[in-house]
C-alpha cells in the first residue's frame, strides 16, 4: 500500500499512537515496538509512528494502518532523521511517511529541508512529516514541500516554551494560517482530555506516544502523584 495525500484523508480527527522505547530500555525490541503497535490498533489507532529501522519493518509486518518512521540518530539538536540517508534509509524499511527534523536549523548533511523533502519524493514513495518546534518552523516546512506538519519539537528547541501538556497556542496559531497541510499535534498530549484540545485547536489528528506506550514514564507519573 502506498500512502498518498489524498489518503491522508483518512487520517482526520484520528489518534496515531507513537511506540517507542529507549537505548537500553528493556522494551527496547522491535518485536515488542511491534506487539505494542498491534495492541494501540486493537484500541482505535489509526495510524502507528515507530523509530529505527527494523521497527519500521517490524510494525509494517504486525499491523496493516499507515506506519510514520523516524531514525533517532543522537539526542541534542537535528536528531529526528538529520539526514537525507537516514529518511531514505527509513522510507525503504517500509515507511509510508518518514518523519524528519523539520526545523530551521542547519542539517549534519548540509542539505536544506526543502532539498531534503525533495530527496525523499524523488526516491522513494513515502510522504514527509516535519516536525515543528514553532510557527516559523511550519511556514518554512510547508513551503519546503512537506506533506504532514507535526508540532513534535514544539519546546524541545527553544523556541516554544515546554507547556505542560501540548503546545495548544502554537497549534492554534498555525490553524489559524491556513497553511494546507495536515496538522498533527505531537508532544506532551498525556490525557484524553488533551488530545481533544489538540482537536478543538484545530489539529488534524493527534498523536500520542508516552501516555499510551511507555510503562516507565507512566509508572513515574502515579507514584509522583502518589508521594507529592
Ligand atoms: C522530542 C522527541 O524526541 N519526540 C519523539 C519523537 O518521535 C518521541 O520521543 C515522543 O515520544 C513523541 O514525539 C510523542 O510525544 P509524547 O511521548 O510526548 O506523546
Amino acid at each position: 500500500m502506498i500512502l498518498t495525500p489524498k489518503g491522508l484523508e483518512a487520517l482526520r480527527s484520528q489518534l496515531i499512537v507513537s511506540c517507542q522505547a529507549y537505548p537500553g530500555e528493556p522494551m527496547r525490541d522491535p518485536r515488542t515496538t511491534a506487539q505494542v503497535a498491534a495492541s494501540a490498533v486493537i484500541g482505535g489507532a489509526a495510524a502507528i509512528r515507530v523509530q529505527g529501522l527494523a521497527d519500521v519493518q517490524f510494525t509494517r509486518a504486525a499491523v496493516e494502518l499507515p506506519v510514520i518512521g523516524l531514525w533517532k540518530d543522537g539526542h541534542d539538536g537535528v536528531f529526528i532523521t538529520p539526514t537525507l540517508r537516514h529518511a531514505l534509509a527509513v522510507a525503504n524499511a517500509g515507511a509510508h511517511v518518514v518523519a524528519i527534523d523539520g526545523t530551521r536549523r542547519s542539517r549534519p548533511d548540509g542539505l536544506s529541508l526543502s532539498e531534503t523533502v525533495a530527496g525523499i519524493h524523488a526516491d522513494s514513495h513515502a510522504l514527509v512529516m516535519a516536525d515543528c518546534g514553532s510557527f516559523d518552523d511550519a511556514v518554512a516546512a510547508v513551503e519546503a514541500g512537506a506533506d504532514l506538519i507535526g508540532t513534535t519539537l514544539a519546546g524541545y528547541t527553544g523556541e516554544r516554551p515546554k507547556t505542560d501538556g501540548p503546545d495548544l497556542e502554537l497549534l492554534e496559531h498555525i490553524a489559524s494560517a491556513g497553511l494546507d497541510k495536515p496538522l498533527i499535534a505531537e508532544g506532551r498530549i498525556h490525557t484524553p482530555a488533551h488530545a481533544r484540545q489538540a482537536l478543538d485547536a484545530g489539529a488534524f489528528a493527534v498523536v500520542v506516544g508516552t501516555a499510551i506506550t511507555h510503562p516507565a514514564s507512566i509508572t513515574g507519573w502515579f507514584k509522583g502523584a502518589m508521594h507529592a
